[in-house]
């Protein structure tokens, strides 16, 4: 970084408050061209906060499906709890706009309808379980709706289950039982297959596929598993052997599915993939009934080409009841039962009631899935970089002129750790909300923040600076430069022509530390008032006795200077808002060249 100018002044002043509406501070058209909408004062700006942030009332949850008291209760400390299930879409969508927040499991479709419903008020979707294929995370996404899960408490259930339908199926347990109520004794129709010995393929090596590999191991199966991104050595320390799809198709005389429903594992057992299979193998899904194309499968189970299927998930649920599939012999259906045990539901139901309580705190959730999950003690070693972030984003947008429209954003991060001991994208999101939400009606988040900049043809690129020296803190400097624009404050130009704004923290607190090629050093706590001059005596006290008249506070002021009595830019910290009229005065004070007020 070029650094011209030669020396700083600090100096702060104590004057009492007055308090100041930070409506329509700004002018009338935003940076990004567009009609700029009045900014509302967001109390939250001085903290960290990072999805719902202005909640004066108490929050309203609303459950939409069957949850465990354990999760209820939680609900019930922090917000009003609705527990309305069997809502109709509708119905759904209606209520969804009184809502904060929407509790689900997987039997309600979370679609695009009930966000744009919403009209912006639901802020967090809590998916009480692990599947979150129901939920439209696209749709989300661009409503800065967060979506959690609760990825852990179930693991055990839904293998639990997996292992039951394996055993059940190899001994015909389910057609056994209903054969013997219907009177009859069929003991040769009924001879099962035994387990012992036999491959089992599992599909989708996570924390389900893992959990039933180890218990199928203990049945003594020579267990194998299918998984693209699953380590070798997780499948190594439990004795399974990683292999390609077909390879698994191949050789197995079972196969579980355990992976998630994607785009890339929709009906990925149909007709050709059939074919590829050991005649006679036997099929577990407490998956996603979407895995397998259901058609194909009862032409399988028909040509004899699958012996047996034991089917938790189904595509559409419940099934119709004339479903071929349900109704095949050799077919053994559960109404999506893997999760159902008293102790799993417990569970998921305190792991997502903390999850959503914590995203309506506005704290960034471990269980996030449609924003960076950013464990928690980074986030607090992050915390002041995120404040500085948004500060220099809404420091950087304001020194626009109105009508240029800010296309590219350079932010480059000074740090001396190793480039993959810093995970940008938080600090990222916090410039690009600085930068949209003083300039628009957008309520900008983690979530919505990279959809929103590239919906407005914002450009962010980022940069990292290896500096040298300990690395104790994570971040020494963030500089933000906004390239092709026009600035209304012309000393904020660098040399190499971009608008140029430099934060640090200091004892915790953000400073601004460099605008344009001067040096200066503010604590971004207030407002700030830049003014450009050559440097000579008596420019504090001139300035400070206009906002001092008004008792507006003065928090810091610093002079960044290119030599003695040369060109400078003086930075104030103000507690208060000026009025329109000392603003005047300050810019009237002959040796002041231009000046502006930033909000913050
Ligand atoms: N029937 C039920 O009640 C329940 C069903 N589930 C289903 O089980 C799925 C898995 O759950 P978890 O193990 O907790 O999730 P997980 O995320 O721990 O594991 C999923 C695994 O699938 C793998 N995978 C992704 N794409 C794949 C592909 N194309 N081929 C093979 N593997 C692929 C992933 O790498 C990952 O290791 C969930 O997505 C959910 O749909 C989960 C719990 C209960
Ligand atoms: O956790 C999952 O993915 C499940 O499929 C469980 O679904 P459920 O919550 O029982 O409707």
């Amino acid at each position: 970084m070029a650094a011209s100018a030669s020396s700083t002044m600090l100096l702060s002043s104590k004057t009492s408050r007055a308090s100041l509406s930070w409506k329509n501070q700004l002018a009338s058209t935003s940076a990004f061209g567009v009609p700029r909408v009045s900014l509302r004062h967001r109390s939250h700006r001085q903290c960290p906060r990072f999805i719902v942030l202005s909640m004066d009332a108490k929050p309203t949850v609303l459950v939409a499906e069957k949850l465990g008291e354990a999760g209820l209760k939680l609900l019930k400390e922090f917000a009003n709890v609705d527990c309305s299930y069997n809502l109709s879409p509708e119905e759904l969508c209606t209520k969804i706009s009184l809502c904060d927040a929407l509790v689900v499991r997987s039997g309600t479709k979370v679609t695009r309808e009930i966000f744009e419903s919403s009209g912006g008020r639901l802020k967090v979707v809590g998916r009480a379980g692990v599947g979150i294929d129901n939920v439209d995370l696209a749709a989300a996404t661009e409503h800065g709706c967060l979506v959690v899960n609760a990825p852990t408490a179930n693991t055990v259930a839904a293998a639990e289950h997996g292992i039951a339908l394996l055993t059940a199926m190899a001994r015909n347990v389910a057609q056994a039982d209903a054969s013997v109520k219907s009177g009859k004794w069929l003991r040769n129709k009924y001879v099962g297959v035994s387990l012992v010995g036999k491959t089992l393929a599992v599909m989708g090596f996570g924390k389900v596929g893992s959990e039933v590999a180890r218990r199928a191991k203990g049945l003594g199966m020579h267990v194998i598993a299918h998984d693209p991104y699953a380590p070798a050595d997780r499948a190594r320390a439990i004795g399974v052997e990683l292999v390609s799809f077909d390879e698994a198709l191949a050789s197995a005389d079972f196969i579980s599915l355990h992976m998630p429903l994607t785009p890339a594992t929709k009906k990925v057992l149909n007709d050709e993939t059939f074919a590829k299979m050991k005649k006679g193998v036997r099929i577990v899904n407490v998956a996603r009934g979407g895995v397998i194309d259901e058609e194909a499968l009862v032409r399988a189970l028909d040509a004899g080409i699958v012996a047996q299927a034991a089917l938790d998930v189904f595509t559409e649920e419940p099934p119709p009841k004339d479903s071929k599939l349900i109704q095949h012999e050799n077919v053994t259906a559960t109404p999506h039962l893997g999760a159902s045990t008293t102790e799993a539901q417990e569970g998921v139901a305190i792991e997502v009631a903390e999850a959503v309580v914590g995203a309506l705190k506005g704290e960034l959730s471990a269980t996030a899935v449609n924003a960076p999950m950013v464990p928690a003690e980074v986030l607090s070693e992050l915390k002041p970089f995120v404040v500085l972030a948004e500060k220099l984003g809404r420091l950087a947008v304001q020194l626009v002129a109105g009508g240029s429209g800010v296309k590219s954003v350079k932010v480059t991060y000074g740090s001396a750790r190793a480039p993959d001991d810093l995970d940008t994208r938080l600090l990222r999101a916090m410039i690009t909300k600085g930068m949209i939400e003083p300039i628009s009606s957008v309520f900008i988040n983690l979530v919505n923040a990279d959809f929103t900049a590239k919906q407005r043809g914002l450009q962010i690129s980022e940069e990292r600076i290896l500096l040298d020296g300990s690395p104790e803190s994570p971040v020494e400097f963030i500089q933000v430069q906004i390239a092709n624009v026009e600035s209304k404050f012309a000393s904020a130009i660098s040399d190499s022509g971009e608008i140029r704004v430099v934060g640090r923290v200091k004892d915790g607190i953000p400073h601004l530390t460099k605008v344009g090629s001067f040096e200066v050093d503010v604590s971004l706590e207030g407002s700030i008032i830049l003014c450009s001059q050559v440097d000579q005596p008596g420019m504090i006290g001139k300035v400070g006795s206009v906002l001092g008249e008004e008792n507006v506070n003065v928090s810091f002021m610093s002079v960044g200077r290119i030599a003695p009595r040369k060109q400078a830019v003086m930075a104030i910290g103000v507690d208060e808002q000026p009025s329109k009229e000392s603003l005047k005065r300050i810019g009237e004070i002959p040796a002041i060249q231009e000046f502006v007020y930033l909000g913050l």
